[in-house]
């Protein structure tokens, strides 16, 4: 899938609210410098004078082998999420706005989807212990973040700043609801509304932050060929850099190894090991098919991180 001009504009619109969002919540603590953002992840070096914490990453992690080994990480929490959500039928109720009576908080007085409803819901308690404002975390709902419940903690970012005003979770709910769930599910009702719903939430949340690690990817790879990039950059060329940033062999390792995965994790493993384990273990008794993650894998999810790549390239030199 190549990122098209409209993808990539309403990148920079949906963007901007969850930067406001962001900048607005710290800066109810303190206001913190540009390239400073706050993380729940990194290792306190030292305190300051307002109770806050400053971080410092003196780590390896933009060598793009260290973030492809993030994204190997992440493949696991992901596929496994998806297996998980498989058990149960597709049961659109949980998507469908009215059709579970959660209380509304639209401002035109239409109720939310439940999924909606939860996911809002489960944002805001996790945003208040910092966890969106962690450069590599994105809220679906921005615009609804509380302010923090404990003091934040800064953290330099390897990031340019334009990485923070791109956050596509539109796309990744309307594609995960459109297009993974009717793919990977059963349909039908099994009235397993609340742990369908559960199962979505650790699906979106998983699928997101591997997503908008394309951040991470990009700026990997931009430090690896600047002349290159710079000069697609400063031609605002977005299928050069598409082209540029594509590596088929990458690709196809990546779908092959979430289907061996995909094949081991849907497999009931007992208190035995069984004889000449090899894979692929056969899949007829697997409610999702290992195949079937690899190739959803392929056509949903690495295309959504090439996007990200994309814009955060486009303004890597703003
Ligand atoms: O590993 C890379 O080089 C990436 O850019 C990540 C990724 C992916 O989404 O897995 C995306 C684009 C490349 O074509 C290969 C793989």
């Amino acid at each position: 899938m190549v990122a098209t001009v409209t993808s990539l504009a309403a990148t920079r619109s949906s963007s901007a609210s969850a930067r406001c969002a962001k900048s607005v919540r710290n800066h109810r603590w303190r206001a913190v410098g540009r390239r400073e953002r706050t993380s729940v992840c990194a290792s306190p070096v030292a305190s300051a004078v307002d109770g806050s914490v400053d971080y410092e990453d003196t780590s390896d992690r933009l060598k793009l082998e260290n973030v492809r080994q993030s994204l190997i990480r992440q493949e696991d929490s992901i596929i496994f999420a998806l297996i998980e959500r498989a058990q149960y039928k597709l049961n659109r109720a949980v998507y469908s706005k009215n059709a579970v009576p959660v209380p509304c908080f639209a401002p035109n007085g239409d109720r939310a989807s439940m999924l909606e409803y939860m996911l809002r819901d489960v944002e805001q308690s996790h945003g208040r212990i910092r966890r969106y404002t962690s450069p590599d975390e994105h809220a679906f709902y921005p615009e609804a973040q509380p302010p923090l419940a404990i003091p934040p903690i800064s953290f330099k970012d390897v990031l340019h700043p334009a990485a923070e005003a791109i956050n596509i979770n539109d796309r990744i709910m309307d594609m995960y609801v459109n297009n993974l769930l009717p793919e990977m599910c059963e349909g039908g009702d099994d009235n397993n509304y609340g742990s369908s719903a559960l199962c979505d939430l650790a699906c979106l949340q998983t699928i997101s932050r591997r997503i908008h690690y394309g951040k991470y990817v990009a700026e990997s790879k931009f430090q690896a060929q600047p002349e290159e990039y710079t000069e697609l950059i400063m031609s605002q060329d977005a299928e050069g850099l598409m082209r540029l940033l594509t590596n088929q062999a990458v690709e196809d390792r990546v779908v092959r190894r979430v289907a061996n995965k995909a094949a081991v994790f849907g497999t009931d493993i007992t208190e035995d090991i069984p004889e000449g384990l090899a894979l692929p273990i056969g899949s007829e008794s697997m409610k999702l098919a290992p195949e079937k993650v690899g190739d959803l894998y392929y056509r949903w999810i690495m295309p959504m991180t090439k996007d990200v790549q994309v814009a955060y390239l486009l303004r890597r030199l703003d």
